[in-house]
């Protein structure tokens, strides 16, 4: 992950194409539509000189093979420009089907092979094992769902877990820093999703040392959701150094013709926000 910051840095420009936004960019809302959308911004991430990408694969999946076929070229063409792909598709199942899904996002030549998945640990870490050997095995990241910026996880994901007492996104972190203490390097190989939008105390996430090897944390939530990107140090405290900054709808609002100015601002920003003592 250090390498990734000091060549990619930390910000990843969410591939979202909502229909609201393919229209405003003038494209269908088809397969067609959603592959040019991504390739566009996929170039737009190159120029603005930001390394990585977040396609969520929801908005490609309403066109099912088709929308599919577009994936996979977006994620392509990203990955042999050199950007990372974190594939947003939020996996999660058990047993021999998770494994599946790991193989699907992170195996070598798989047709959607991405560099990182998001994924689903709510039916247990100890049910997301396999893809977590995986991610090892091949130099892959996941990120783990563990506190997600949205109101309504708030009283699950802060629900305590009855026979550690620990609270439900707190035990997702401890059992994934937990595995990534087997790993060399500064930086644990899983990470989890955190989300900008939140009070980490309220997780029990709040750290007064950060925990090591540090964790790697997509940081969705900021713009569209509320976060500021000047707040990103106070938010998320001690786990600041491992933060991936995600934005979709507030950098993809720009528009074809000024995406790329909006990158580049971004990214200035998270630098004053990470130089400033
Ligand atoms: O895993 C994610 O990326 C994610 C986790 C989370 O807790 N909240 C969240 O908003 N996301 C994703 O991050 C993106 C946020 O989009 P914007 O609110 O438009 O920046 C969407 O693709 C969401 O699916």
């Amino acid at each position: 992950m250090a390498d990734v910051f000091a060549s990619r840095g930390r910000l990843c420009v969410g591939i979202d194409p909502h229909s609201f936004l393919l229209e405003e960019w003038g494209l269908a809302d088809s397969a067609a539509g959603v592959r040019e959308f991504g390739l566009r911004v996929v170039e737009a991430t190159v120029q603005g000189g930001a390394g990585i990408v977040k396609p969520q694969v929801a908005f490609f999946e309403r066109f099912g093979s088709a929308g599919y076929a577009a994936l996979e070229e977006v994620i392509q063409t990203a990955r042999a420009a050199g950007i990372l792909v974190i594939a947003d598709c939020k996996r999660g199942d058990v047993g021999t089907s998770v494994e599946a899904y790991g193989q699907s996002w992170m195996a070598e030549g798989s047709p959607l092979e991405s560099d990182a998945m998001t994924i689903s640990a709510f039916q247990g870490v100890g049910s997301i094992r396999k893809p977590m050997e995986l991610a090892r095995e091949r130099g892959k990241g996941l990120f783990v769902l563990a506190a997600t910026s949205n109101p309504e996880g708030r009283a699950i994901q802060r629900a305590r877990v009855e026979e550690s007492g620990r609270r439900v996104s707190r035990q997702i972190v401890d059992e994934i820093a937990a595995w990534n203490l087997a790993e060399p390097g500064p930086f644990g190989g899983v990470g989890l999703v955190v989300g900008a939008t939140l009070n980490l105390a309220d997780f029990d996430l709040s750290y007064d040392e950060a925990p090591e090897p540090a964790l790697p944390i997509l940081a969705p939530g900021f713009g569209a959701q509320g976060a500021r990107l000047a707040d990103t140090r106070e938010i998320y405290g001690p786990l600041a150094p491992g933060v991936i900054v995600s934005a979709s709808r507030s950098v993809l609002a720009a528009g074809p013709g000024n995406i790329t100015g909006a990158i580049v601002s971004m990214t200035q920003e998270i630098a004053v926000e990470y130089d400033r003592a």
